[in-house]
C-alpha cells in the first residue's frame, strides 16, 4: 500500500537530495552501505538497552537511504542487477537487526518470553515473505501480488510504535504498550501476507505447469 500510494510523494521530496549526493560524486552502493550500517548501529545499539526512542531517532535518520539509493541509481541512468541484489540482501540485514533489537531487549531487560518469540517471529515471518517474493520470481513467475503488509508497512508500524513507547523513559505513562501492540500487528499482518502470497504462487505455478504442459503436448 504506501509502495504504491506513498513512494511517489517521497521519490519528490528525496530526488533533490540524490542529485546532490551524485553530484558529490556519492554512489548508489555506497548509501545502500552506509544506510544499512547505520540502521543497524541504531537497533542493535538502542533497543536491547531499552532506548526505543533514540534507537527509532538513529534508525529514522538512516532508513530513508533505501529510498535514496534507488533514486540515485535511476537519475544517473546506472540501476543495475547488482544494486538490485545488494539492496534487497542488505534490506533483510537491516530488518534482522530492528526485530533482533526487540527480541534482545524482551529476552534481557524487558523480561517477557512472550514478547521475546513475537518479536522474534516477525523477524521471521518478514524475511520469509521477502523470500516467497524473490524465489517465486526466480522461477519465472509474476508473483502478482504484495499482499496486506510489505516491507515499509513493517517498519513503519514498528517504528512508529517503538518511538513513541521510547517516550516512557522521558515520563509518558503508559506509553511503553504501543510496541507490543505493534509486534503483535506485523506478527499477524506478516502471516496474513504470507498465506496471501503462498497462495498466488502455488496458482501461478499450477498454471505456468499446465500451460507449458499444453504447449508440450501439441508440439
Ligand atoms: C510525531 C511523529 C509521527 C511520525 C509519523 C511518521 C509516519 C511515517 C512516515 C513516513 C513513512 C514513510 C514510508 C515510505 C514508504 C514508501 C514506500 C516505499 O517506497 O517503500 C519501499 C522503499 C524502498 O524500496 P526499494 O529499496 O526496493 O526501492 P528503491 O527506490 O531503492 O529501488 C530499488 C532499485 O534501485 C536500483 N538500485 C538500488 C540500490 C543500488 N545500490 N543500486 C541500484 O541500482 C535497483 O534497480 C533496485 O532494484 O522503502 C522502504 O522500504 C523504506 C521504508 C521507510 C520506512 C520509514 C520508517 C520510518 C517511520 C517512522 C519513524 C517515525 C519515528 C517516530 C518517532 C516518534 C517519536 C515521538
Ligand atoms: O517483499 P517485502 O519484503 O514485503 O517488500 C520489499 C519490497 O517492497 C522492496 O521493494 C524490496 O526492495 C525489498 O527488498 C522487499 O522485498
Ligand atoms: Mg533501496
Ligand atoms: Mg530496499
Amino acid at each position: 500500500m504506501l509502495n504504491k500510494y506513498a513512494r511517489a510523494f517521497f521519490t519528490r521530496v528525496l530526488t533533490p537530495f540524490a542529485a546532490f549526493l551524485l553530484r558529490r560524486g556519492v554512489s548508489p552502493d555506497a548509501v545502500t552501505l552506509l544506510g544499512t550500517a547505520g540502521v543497524m548501529a541504531g537497533a542493535l545499539v538502542f533497543f536491547p538497552r531499552g532506548e526505543f526512542f533514540w534507537g527509532t531517532i538513529v534508525i529514522t535518520s538512516f532508513v530513508f537511504s533505501d529510498l535514496v539509493d534507488g533514486n540515485m541509481a535511476r537519475q544517473a541512468g546506472i540501476s543495475s542487477r547488482w544494486g538490485a541484489f545488494l539492496d534487497s540482501t542488505l534490506d533483510r540485514v537491516a530488518d534482522g537487526a530492528i526485530f533482533g533489537g526487540f527480541a534482545l531487549w524482551y529476552a534481557g531487560g524487558g523480561d517477557d518470553n512472550v514478547l521475546c518469540a513475537v518479536a522474534i517471529f516477525c523477524l521471521a515471518s518478514g524475511q520469509v515473505v521477502s523470500y516467497t517474493k524473490a524465489r517465486g520470481e526466480s522461477i519465472g513467475l509474476p508473483v502478482a501480488v504484495n499482499g496486506l503488509i510489505e516491507r515499509a508497512e513493517r517498519l513503519v508500524i514498528s517504528l512508529v510504535a517503538a518511538g513513541f513507547a521510547g517516550l516512557h523513559k522521558f515520563g509518558v505513562p503508559g506509553i511503553q504498550v504501543l510496541l507490543p501492540i505493534a509486534l503483535w500487528i506485523v506478527a499477524v499482518g506478516s502471516l496474513i501476507t504470507l498465506v496471501q502470497r503462498v497462495v498466488t504462487v502455488r496458482r501461478e505455478a499450477a498454471e505456468a505447469d499446465a500451460a507449458a504442459a499444453t504447449s508440450e503436448a501439441a508440439s
